[in-house]
């Protein structure tokens, strides 16, 4: 049977997005959803996203690395899911949704989505790092030299070692620009490699500078190898809350596979 799929993208992390409110997706299928996501057998994507009914809020989010796998949250995906809703008439200008880490709200406007993330309350500081977990688990470390790293051998190395292992962490590299700007690039686990921009990951780092006090603002920049994405939060004692993560989500286009 032919399935119709639409096609995001966010800052460059790109996903394959699917009407699912019908139940009539497979998705037992790890292997049909890695082909999907394919950059030469299938489509080509991050990740796989069904858009599913919910019994109260607009919708339900269902994220799948394009290894197949079903995932933690991805923010630049739940951005992206926000616009396809508003393409199939699901919503107008705000949105109310399920992930895997709970209940989200989020804003459109054009094609900017302001998506609410979880709150915060760990942060953990060691040596060399930061890790925190925004949806999805955050490493988060410093690079000078970002813009001409081996991110591929670096961030393997750091995703599958000691204490991630096989479970993993995806992995942020970071060079401060100014007192509220970063670079950030990031190694994703379950693509196994870099993304143009992760959605939670500029949140981690965004909350990460701001307990490192490497900023004290609350408005924060992130320049990724897909463009520019923001993140505010609010600080309450050890808590961050009213975590934002504000940037463009596309379409891109429509097919059948
Ligand atoms: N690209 C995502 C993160 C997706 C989840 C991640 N690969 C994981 O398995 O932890 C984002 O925008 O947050």
């Amino acid at each position: 049977m032919e399935q119709t799929f639409y096609k995001y993208q966010g800052t460059g992390n790109d996903f394959v997005m699917i009407d699912n409110r019908q139940q009539t997706f497979d998705k037992s299928n790890t292997k049909h959803i890695a082909f999907l996501c394919d950059r030469r057998f299938g489509i080509g994507a991050d990740g796989l996203i069904l858009l599913e009914n919910h019994k109260s809020l607009d919708f339900k989010m269902v994220y799948y690395n394009a290894d197949g796998n079903e995932s933690s949250m991805c923010g630049n995906g739940g951005r992206c899911l926000v616009a396809f809703a508003k393409q199939l008439g699901i919503i107008t200008d705000k949105a109310t949704f399920e992930a895997i880490d709970g209940p989200h709200y989020a804003t459109i406007n054009d094609n900017i989505v302001t998506l609410q993330m979880q709150d915060v309350n760990t942060v953990d500081k060691y040596d060399t790092h930061v890790f925190l977990n925004t949806g999805s688990p955050h490493h988060v470390q410093f690079e000078d030299h970002i813009e001409d790293f081996d991110i591929q051998t670096k961030g393997a190395n750091i995703r599958y070692g000691s204490p991630y292992n096989e479970a993993g962490s995806n992995v942020n590299f970071v060079k401060k620009i100014s007192d509220a700007t970063f670079a950030v690039r990031t190694y994703e686990r379950g693509v196994e490699g870099e993304t143009f921009s992760c959605g939670t990951g500029v949140t981690a780092v965004a909350i990460a500078m701001n307990f490192l006090g490497e900023t004290n603002q609350n408005l924060v920049t992130l320049q990724t190898q897909g463009g520019e994405l923001k993140v505010s939060f609010a600080k309450k004692g050890d808590l961050y809350t009213n975590v934002c993560l504000i940037g463009p989500a596309t379409f891109v286009f429509k097919g059948s596979i």
